[in-house]
């Protein structure tokens, strides 16, 4: 994939940042943005967490993976809901046209970040816990992300410089290795 184009996805737990940086990366890099979980509320009439408390967590999972699966959009900063990462189809729709932005951060500055969690619509088994979650998650996030950003202690604007950085670096690798220039000329 030419990751010099379109989408920029972000992955991780919820608290990571996913909404709120995408937004502010958006901005910074002239892509429009969208919200998986506003689309799913928006389709479905109702919050993530009623969905869950009527249909149960594999419900809401199933609603995200054929959200995802349909979405058709180009030169976007996609956040996804922190449950995105269980539909193997799903991630590798994304990463056709996009490149996966894992936000990477400790369970201390998670549950400090989001403090209650009952009301999120987490998409978790009920007797879980949010570390558990976390354990069962961490792997899901790191096989599919095309970048990982360690974002714990750093504001969201310097989340957004590294991931911009990040990307930079890998336009300039990749111009190295196809041996064009800087105005993009053989
Ligand atoms: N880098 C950060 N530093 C401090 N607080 C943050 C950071 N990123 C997100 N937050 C805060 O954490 C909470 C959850 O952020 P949000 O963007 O909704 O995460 P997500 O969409 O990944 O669940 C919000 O209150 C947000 O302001
Ligand atoms: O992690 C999860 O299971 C979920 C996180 C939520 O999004 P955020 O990650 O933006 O909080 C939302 O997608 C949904 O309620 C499920
Ligand atoms: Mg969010």
């Amino acid at each position: 994939m030419d990751k010099n184009v379109s989408n920029i996805v972000l992955i991780g737990m919820p608290g990571s940042g996913k909404s709120t940086v995408g937004v502010i990366l958006a901005k910074k890099t002239a892509r429009a943005f969208v919200d998986t979980d506003v689309l799913i509320q928006t389709a479905e009439k109702q919050t993530l967490q009623q969905i869950v408390d009527k249909k149960g967590h594999s419900a809401l999972r199933a609603i995200e993976e054929a959200l995802l699966l349909d979405l058709d959009v180009q030169n976007h900063v996609i956040a996804t809901g922190g449950s995105a990462v269980y539909s193997d189809a799903a991630m590798a729709h994304l990463q056709s046209d996009g490149i996966i932005v894992f936000l990477d951060a400790d369970l201390a500055t998670l549950e400090q970040r989001v403090g209650d969690f009952s009301d999120r619509g987490i998409a978790k088994r009920p007797e879980q816990s949010f570390a558990q979650l976390y354990a069962e998650r961490l792997g899901l996030y790191q096989k599919h992300a095309d970048m990982t950003v360690a974002c714990a202690g750093m504001a969201q604007e310097t989340v957004c410089e590294q991931i911009m950085a990040k990307l930079t670096a890998i336009h300039s690798n990749q111009r190295r290795k196809t041996g064009y220039d800087a105005r993009g000329q053989h």
